[in-house]
C-alpha cells in the first residue's frame, strides 16, 4: 500500500487530465440525487467497520471515496449494491435509497438491484468466455433480447460506449481473458453497461493498469458521467482529482467529510482531510 505522499508523487504518470483541465461545465451539487445514504452502518461480527454514514450521490456526476487504507470506503461502495450481503458476517443497517427505492427492503431481488447499480472490481474479472458472451451473458439472463439481431446491437452498443469496440470488432469469439489487463478492464465496464445500470460503481479500477491504460480508463469514465451515476473508490488523490465531480472522504470508518472535488482538494474543512490529501498519514 502507497501512502498519499508516494501516491502523490507517482499517479501522475498515468494522467490525462490535471484537475485544472479537468472538464466541469456545471458544478454537481445542482445536479439531482440519485442515491441517498442516510445512517449507514455496517459490521463484520462485532467489528463495526463503518458509523452512521449519511451521503448523498449526485447523477451524471463521478462521486469518489478516498481515505487511508482500511477506512471502509469498499465497505460503504459494496453497500450500494447489496455485495456485502454475500459476505457472510457482515451486517448493514441504515437506509439506503436509490431514487425513491429502499435498496434494503425486502421486496428488492439484489440481482435485479445489481443490474440497476453496476459493478467493475479491482482487478480485470472477464469470464472465460468469448468477448461477445462476456457482453451477452447478462443480458440473456435479464431476457432483454429476444433475437439474435438484438443480442448483436446490445453487445455493439455496450462495447461502444465502452471505447472498445474498434479494437476487438474483428474477434468478437475470441476469449475475453486474452485482451490486455485496460482492455479486459473496458470490457468489464462494457459488461456492466450491457444490463442498462444508471449506477457503476468502481473499486479501484485502475489499480491493475499501466499508465497508459489508466489513462484510457480515466477518459471512458468522463465520457460515462454524462448518461451514467459513477462511484469510485481510489487510492489516488491525483486520480480522484482528475475524474470526480465529488469526493467523499472516509477516516476510520467515518465519513469525515464530502463536497465539490476541487473544494475538498483546495480548502478541506476538517483538519483530518487536510492531513490527509497533504500526505501527513496514508
Ligand atoms: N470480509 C471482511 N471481514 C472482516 N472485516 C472486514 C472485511 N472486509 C473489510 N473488513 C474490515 O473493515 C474495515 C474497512 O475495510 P474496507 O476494505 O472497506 O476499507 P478500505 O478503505 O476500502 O481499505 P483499502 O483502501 O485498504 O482497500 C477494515 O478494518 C477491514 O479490515
Amino acid at each position: 500500500m502507497k501512502t498519499a505522499q508516494a501516491e502523490s508523487q507517482t499517479a501522475t504518470n498515468g494522467a490525462t487530465m490535471t484537475p485544472v483541465e479537468k472538464a466541469s461545465p456545471q458544478a454537481a451539487e445542482t445536479h439531482p440525487v440519485k442515491m441517498t445514504a442516510r445512517k449507514v452502518n455496517v459490521f463484520y461480527g462485532a467489528k463495526q467497520a463503518l458509523f452512521d454514514v449519511d451521503l448523498e450521490i449526485r447523477d451524471n456526476a463521478v462521486t469518489a471515496l478516498i481515505g487511508p487504507s482500511g477506512c471502509g470506503k469498499s465497505t460503504f461502495l459494496r453497500c450500494l449494491n447489496r455485495m456485502n450481503d454475500v459476505i457472510d458476517n457482515c451486517r448493514v443497517s441504515g437506509e439506503i435509497r436509490l431514487g425513491d427505492t429502499n435498496i434494503y427492503g425486502a421486496h428488492i431481488d439484489p440481482v435485479l438491484l445489481r443490474a440497476r447499480v453496476g459493478m467493475v472490481f479491482q482487478k480485470p474479472n472477464p469470464f472465460p468466455k468469448s468477448i461477445y458472451e462476456n457482453i451477452a451473458y447478462g443480458p440473456r439472463i435479464h431476457g432483454m433480447a429476444e433475437r439474435r439481431a438484438q443480442m448483436d446491437e446490445i453487445v455493439e452498443t455496450s462495447l461502444r460506449k465502452a471505447a472498445l469496440w474498434d479494437e476487438v470488432k474483428d474477434r468478437l469469439q475470441e476469449p475475453g481473458t486474452g485482451l490486455s489487463g485496460g482492455q479486459q478492464q473496458r470490457l468489464c465496464i462494457a459488461r456492466a453497461i450491457a444490463v442498462n445500470p444508471e449506477v457503476i460503481l468502481m473499486d479501484e479500477p485502475c489499480s491493475a493498469l499501466d499508465p497508459i491504460a489508466t489513462a484510457r480508463v480515466e477518459e471512458l469514465i468522463d465520457e460515462l458521467r454524462e448518461n451514467y451515476t459513477i462511484v469510485i473508490v481510489t487510492h489516488s488523490m491525483q486520480q480522484a482529482a482528475r475524474v470526480s465531480q465529488r469526493t467523499a472522504f472516509f477516516h476510520l470508518g467515518n465519513l469525515v467529510e464530502e463536497d465539490e472535488t476541487d473544494q475538498i482538494f483546495t480548502n478541506p474543512r476538517d483538519k483530518r482531510t487536510q492531513d490527509y490529501i497533504t500526505g501527513r498519514f496514508g
